[in-house]
Formats: structure tokens, sequence, C-alpha cells
């Protein structure tokens, strides 16, 4: 099942147990604006060379639209339009002033120089700046995207409107940026799994963790884990899998990726084959890079009895029927990630206060907020008796469908 139709049968699911009506329900489903450009530079050699950039702009009725920037080979409309969808119902499940959307542009960073990545990020920026803003749209690094990426989406955004840091968060701190944003949704992904742990009388010590990705979200989560006293006994990224069933020695697993661009060839580990890396004997399973990775095929064979969904839509719904038939409990995507967007609204507030926290205050808030986020998908749970993914999506459709109501657009 693609994304975009995944994503729909859950919100679907969602409104039925809300009993919203259908014309709410069709209301909430289609998306308020659909951008795509095409964005041609020239590349380092003097060839011209063209991509095609979305952004989706799934729903404003909670606020400004916010969500990331993804820069992937396998970027495509139907995607962007479910991860669009997905921020709206995260962000009101985190409980922030927000609405949500997503871009994308359909490239492979890592065979684009830097000078071509950036003439590539001016040029879309260039296309949708009139329909990004810090009252309307606020982008954010996502997939293939970083600090740097939103520091030049901020100066060409600028040269038409003004200075304006809180344009985009994930800035660098030196523009603006948030302490504690890098970290956010690997740490979001910790203080989401205590949360969940602790319901089950558990903590995070001792556990066995796979992850799948070692980008932004896995390498952070796989370093706060391991401070915890959790042990990571398998990760993977593009380069391949790694196994040490007695636990990885994270900080030397961030040297090693830092010089050798991967975790293949870490000593103190077994190579494995990658395909195999989500059905890894562990106690919970971190997907956190693409979507759609667990799917019926790999579904029986998942051996982890949690899953913590770092990624967005990782899960198929088919599997997640089958998983939940063996037992296994899924923290979803809208509640499991919801770290990054909501330091992201930090650095948003701190940007409009002209006010810069301390670390020890962003992730303090964080903490709140995520342990809240978790109270409040298990009221819903206990409400509608359904699982987390419906918890979640019943909270954050029904925060949205209210907000649509109050403001008089649900005709
Ligand atoms: N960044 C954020 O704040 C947030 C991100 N997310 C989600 O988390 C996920 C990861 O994002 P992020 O960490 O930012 O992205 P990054 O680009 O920083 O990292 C992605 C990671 O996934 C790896 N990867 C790509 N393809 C595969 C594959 N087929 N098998 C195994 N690993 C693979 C990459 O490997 P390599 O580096 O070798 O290419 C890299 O390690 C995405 O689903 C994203 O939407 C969710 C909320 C917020
Ligand atoms: O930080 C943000 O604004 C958005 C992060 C994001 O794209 C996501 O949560 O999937």
């Amino acid at each position: 099942m693609n994304a975009l139709a995944a994503t729909n049968r859950n919100f679907r699911l969602a409104a039925r147990l809300l009993g919203l009506d259908s014309k709410l329900e069709k209301s909430l489903l289609i998306p308020f604006r659909e951008i795509k450009v095409e964005c041609t530079i020239p590349k380092d050699d003097g060839s011209l060379v063209s991509y095609v950039g979305f952004r989706i702009q799934h729903d404003n009725a909670r606020g400004p639209m916010k969500g990331g920037i993804r820069y992937h080979p396998e970027v495509d409309p139907d995607e962007v339009n479910a991860l669009a969808q997905l921020m709206t119902w995260k962000t009101a499940v985190a409980n922030i002033p927000y609405g949500g959307a997503k871009g994308g542009i359909g490239c492979n960073p890592a065979e684009l120089s830097i000078s071509e990545l950036e003439r590539l990020t001016r040029v879309f920026t260039q296309k949708i700046h009139d329909l990004i803003g810090i009252h309307t749209d606020v982008p954010a690094p996502d997939m293939g995207t970083n600090p740097q990426t939103m520091a030049w989406i901020l100066d060409e955004y600028s040269k038409f409107h003004g200075y304006s840091p809180a344009v985009v968060t994930g800035k660098p701190i030196d523009l603006g940026g948030s302490l504690g944003r890098d970290a956010a949704t690997g740490r979001g992904v910790l203080f989401a799994t205590e949360a969940l742990l602790n319901d089950h009388g558990l903590s995070v010590a001792g556990q066995r963790f796979v992850i799948q990705g070692f980008g932004n979200v896995g390498s952070w989560a796989a370093q706060l884990i391991h401070e915890a006293g959790g042990k990571v006994v398998a990760v993977s990224d593009i380069t391949g899998a790694i196994k040490n069933s007695n636990g990885l020695d994270i900080p030397s697993l961030l040297k090693h990726v830092k010089e050798h661009k991967g975790v293949k060839g870490f000593g103190g580990s077994n190579s494995i084959d990658a395909n195999s890396i989500l059905t890894e004997d562990c106690d919970i399973l971190i997907p956190a890079a693409l979507g759609g990775v667990i799917s019926k095929d790999n579904a029986n064979h998942i051996r982890a009895k949690f899953i913590i969904e770092a990624a967005n839509h990782p899960t198929d719904p088919e599997a997640d029927e089958i998983l939940t038939k063996k037992g296994v409990v899924i923290l979803p995507d809208i509640f499991a990630n919801s770290g990054g967007v909501t330091v992201s609204y930090f650095e948003w507030v701190q940007n409009i206060q002209g006010f810069m926290w301390d670390e020890a205050k962003v992730n303090a808030e964080l903490k709140k907020y995520i342990g809240q986020g978790f109270k409040d998908v298990k009221d819903m749970c206990n409400t509608h008796n359904c699982d987390l993914r419906m918890g979640a999506f019943t909270l954050g459709v029904n925060r949205v469908a209210r907000a649509t109501v109050l403001r008089g657009w649900e005709a």
C-alpha cells in the first residue's frame, strides 16, 4: 500500500472512531495547497540539470503549516502528501500551535557537490518564497537536508522579504537555531521510549535495541539510548549493517561514521545482511530511515517486542495488523518522532521573542511535552478502546477537527 493510501486509511479509521461527519472528514483530508516546481541548475561542469521539487501544505486550522524538506531520489508527490498530512496530526498530538506541510526534491544529495546543493536549494526557495513564511509555512530539515540547507533557504528567502530567521527551523545556532534542535528528534525518541517502557513496568537500561538508519535521528537516538544504559546491538545505514550482541560501542561508532561516512567496517562488530536488520533479535526495534520498510513480507519475522517509529510511516497497515496480532507494541511516528518538530516550535518561539533559551531548558520542556503527549495518547486509547496508533490519530484528528469547526471551516 503506498504511503498516501496508508495514511488516508489510518485517518479514516480515526474519523470513524471519533464519529466525525462526512463533510468534515473530507475537508480534513484534502490538502490546502500542493506546489510542484521545476528547479533547473547549472552543474559544476557547466551542464544544466532539472529536478522536481514539491511543497505540500496540508492544513493550517491550528496555526502555520510546519514540516521538513527531504532530498532523496525516491521523493514523489504521493509520499510528500502523506508526510504533510502526518505533520498535521503530529503537531496536534504534540499540542503545538501549527498545522502540517512537507517538502521534497527528487535528487540524490550524495551525488551533488556542496555548490550544486546550494544552487538547487536557492532555486527551490526562489520558486516557493511567496508561499512560505513565519506565519504561513515554516520548513525544517528532513532526510538528506541539514542546518546548512536551512541557512541557504533563510538567506534566499531574506533577499525577498528582509532578514527572517523564523522562516525556517533546524538552522545553525549562529543564525538563530535552537540549542538542542540537532538532537531533538533522537532525544524525543528516547523520552517517548522511556514513557512507553515505564507504562509496561520496564526501563531503557538493559534493553537490547536495533536501529535502522544512522543519520540525524538514528545516530542521536543510539547515543542517548547508550547513555541511558540501553544496549544497541545492531545498526544500519546505506553502507551496510553491523552487529555486536554484547552491545556496540556507540561513542567509537560515531567517530568511525564521521571518518568513514558510514557504519560499514566498524571494528568490534560483525557485518550482517542489511535486509535482515529489521528481523534481528532484540527487545526494541527503531526504524529511523525510510518509510514503508515494515510490510507484510517481513512483519511475521520481526522479533522485537516494541517498535518505536522514529521514521515517518515505516509500518504498512497490513504489517500493523500482523504485528498487533503477534502482541508487538508499536509507538506510532506521529507521537514517537514528535521531538523534532516540538523543538522546532521552541526555536520559532525563541526567534520571535528574540530570546535564546539554554539547552537545559529546551530539553526539560521537550521532556514535559513528550510526557504529556504520552498521557494524552493513552487517554484516547482508553476512551476509544484502541491501540497506540489509533490513540495518537484520534488525538491529533480530534484537535484539528475542533479547530476547524471553531473557525467555521467545516462546510
Ligand atoms: N530530522 C528530523 O528532525 C526528523 C526526521 N524524521 C524522520 O526520521 C527519518 C530519518 O531522518 P533523518 O535522520 O533526519 O535523515 P538523515 O538523512 O539524517 O539520515 C537518514 C539515514 O537513513 C539511512 N538510510 C537511507 N536509506 C537507507 C536504507 N535503505 N537502509 C538503511 N538506512 C538507510 C541513511 O544512510 P546514509 O547516511 O548512509 O545515506 C542515513 O543514515 C525519516 O523518516 C524522517 O522523515 C522524523 C521527525 C523529525
Ligand atoms: O521540525 C520540523 O518542523 C519538522 C520535522 C519533520 O519533518 C517531521 O517531524 O517529520
